[in-house]
């Protein structure tokens, strides 16, 4: 059921159009500021979009502007979380005796949906994050291939065929879905990532209780107006927004949750592990990385700029798979680091809405702070600013939460920049004589999400491929870059050591069951 609208026109005609319905249904709850009506968006449980238990919302900001509210969330409670899960637990019964066909068929339908809002959705994502617009039309587009995907999923094999030692049995594996599944979601793909879960989760029969970041708590409201309109069956997904230490908690403890899938740091990935582990719950933990690309001697030096650039700046560095660590060869390191700044110096930095805009702000206050304490460190602990590493305030930046495209050189592998994730558009160079020293420093860090190399060299590909300590390895391309087909996940501190997307999705979403028949 959807409370606000019924038809889906583009763009900001649209948005304000749909404020003044609003008005009209939810009894004047909308709030005005600066002249402009914003709308205010509710959990969605059992089929219905209802108020948080608290009656407090929040006010979700924009942060290319900070004038301008995108809308306001519900700031919810562990109470709502329990009516959430009892609506999941009501509608797993039938859901899982649909058959995976029939399931796939919702999924389809919300694609077609959420297609068709393709533009109003990038829209509010580029104005709930920062992301660039044609980067945030992408990213919705990504959202509707993967829902596609898994409908299909729906009709595809849960199982095999073994031979008994027994000649008169029949022996063989199916799959089962896990029962209530927990989707915790941040807020630097707000479409992508809450898709990529909430797809496999319900085809293969699952209920979900879906607890967005609040930075995105909009945009994934609209994900869910998108199944709503797609007809699924009350309780199959539902939303609970808040806080994290309150919604993400109650969710990681709730014992009629069976599966608890997360995507953020790993300070909380663990916690909720560890909460998982206590209960005997399933988990599955996606977090940060230090993604290193080596540049060899012999690379294609222009391709390896691009990439370096596009795969560490780009989202304005908020990627798990964004390059932070560049090791180039000493021969070739001076030419690099010249080209490198020199394409930097050009690129456009404002709000993501407007044309031509390269780099986006970071996503909030909070991630400007973090980004520039490192870069604070970077300096304290000896490494050689040669670019950036300003917050930018002139004109209409000054509304937003801007920062230079940041490159260190100099620095030395115990140092904070080269260790801890960052998440924001800095690059620190670090020269090295061979592919073993680039090797052996790429691989001293405890995270092992992505990495990709550049050369020529098709033994130095392989080597790189079998020593690299990465679950993404990417040659002559930049290390971030995700298909949806393809099983993802890293090593080390990077995951759980589970894979998500793709066929690989399965293992995590459902049990699996050994049958054996004796006529
Ligand atoms: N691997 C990745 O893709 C990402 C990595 N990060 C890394 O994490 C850093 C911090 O970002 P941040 O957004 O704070 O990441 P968090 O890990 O705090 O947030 C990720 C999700 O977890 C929720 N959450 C927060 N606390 C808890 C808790 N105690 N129990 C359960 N769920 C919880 C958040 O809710 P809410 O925020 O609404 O309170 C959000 O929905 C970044 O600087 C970056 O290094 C961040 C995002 C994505
Ligand atoms: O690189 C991508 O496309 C996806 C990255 C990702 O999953 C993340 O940053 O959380």
């Amino acid at each position: 059921m959807n409370l606000y609208f019924s038809d889906h026109d583009q763009g900001q005609t649209f948005f304000q159009d749909r404020m003044q319905r609003s008005r009209e249904w939810k009894g004047g709850e909308d709030i005005i500021k600066m002249g402009t009506e914003k709308q205010t968006y509710l959990n969605y449980i059992n089929g219905e979009w209802i108020h948080s238990s608290t009656g407090k919302i929040k006010a979700s900001l924009n942060p290319a502007d900070i004038d301008d509210i995108v809308g306001y969330v519900q700031e919810s409670s562990a109470e709502d979380v329990n009516a959430a899960v009892e609506a999941a637990r009501r509608a797993q019964a039938a859901w899982r005796k649909l058959s995976g066909p029939k399931r796939g068929e919702y999924l389809f339908r919300a694609a077609d949906v959420l297609e068709k809002r393709l533009d109003e959705i990038a829209e509010t994502m580029t104005r709930e994050m920062g992301k660039t617009l044609p980067e945030a039309k992408g990213e919705v587009q990504r959202g509707v291939n993967i829902l596609r995907y898994y409908a299909g999923e729906g009709m595809r094999s849960i199982g095999e065929v073994i031979p008994s030692t027994d000649s008169e049995a029949l022996m063989f594996t199916t799959r089962v879905p896990l029962g209530v599944v927990g989707v915790i979601t941040p807020w630097n793909f707000p479409v992508a990532i809450p898709i990529w879960k909430i797809a496999p989760a319900i085809v293969y029969g699952n209920t979900v209780v879906f607890k967005p970041a609040q930075e995105t708590a909009v945009t994934a409201a609209k994900i869910v107006e998108c199944f709503d309109e797609a007809g699924l069956p009350a309780g199959v997904v539902n939303l609970v927004t808040g806080k994290g230490s309150v919604i993400g908690n109650a969710i990681a403890e709730h014992p009629h949750i069976h599966g608890i899938t997360f995507t953020g740091s790993n300070e909380v990935g663990k916690t909720i592990a560890q909460k998982a582990v206590a209960r005997g719950a399933k988990y599955q933990l996606e977090m940060g990385g230090k993604n290193p690309v080596i540049v060899l001697e012999d690379a294609d030096l222009d391709r390896a700029v691009e990439a370096t650039i596009s795969g560490g700046l780009r989202s304005t560095g908020q990627k798990c798979t964004a390059t932070s660590r560049v090791f180039v060869q000493s021969s070739i390191y001076e030419s690099f680091k010249e080209q490198l700044l020199a394409k930097i110096k050009q690129l456009k930095i404002g709000d993501g809405l407007e044309e031509g805009v390269w780099m986006g702000p970071c996503a909030s206050q909070k991630q400007l702070e973090t980004v520039l304490s490192y870069i604070q460190k970077g300096i304290e602990e000896g490494a050689t600013l040669v670019y950036g590493g300003q917050r930018l305030t002139d004109g209409e930046r000054a509304k937003g939460f801007y920062v230079q495209p940041t490159i260190f050189e100099n620095v030395s592998p115990d140092m904070t920049i080269a260790r801890e994730e960052i998440f924001g558009p800095v690059l620190a160079l670090i020269k090295v004589d061979s592919l073993e020293e680039a090797l052996s420093l790429a691989n001293d860090t405890p995270f092992g999400l992505s990495a990709s190399i550049f050369t020529q060299n098709i033994g130095k590909m392989l080597a790189f491929i079998q020593d690299i300590e990465a679950g993404l390895v990417r040659i002559n391309e930049e290390s971030a870059g995700v298909e949806l087909q393809a099983p993802f996940g890293g090593m080390k501190q990077s995951s759980s050591h589970s894979r998500e997307q793709g066929r690989a999705a399965i293992e995590f979403f459902t049990a699996m069951k050994t049958v054996f028949v004796k006529g």
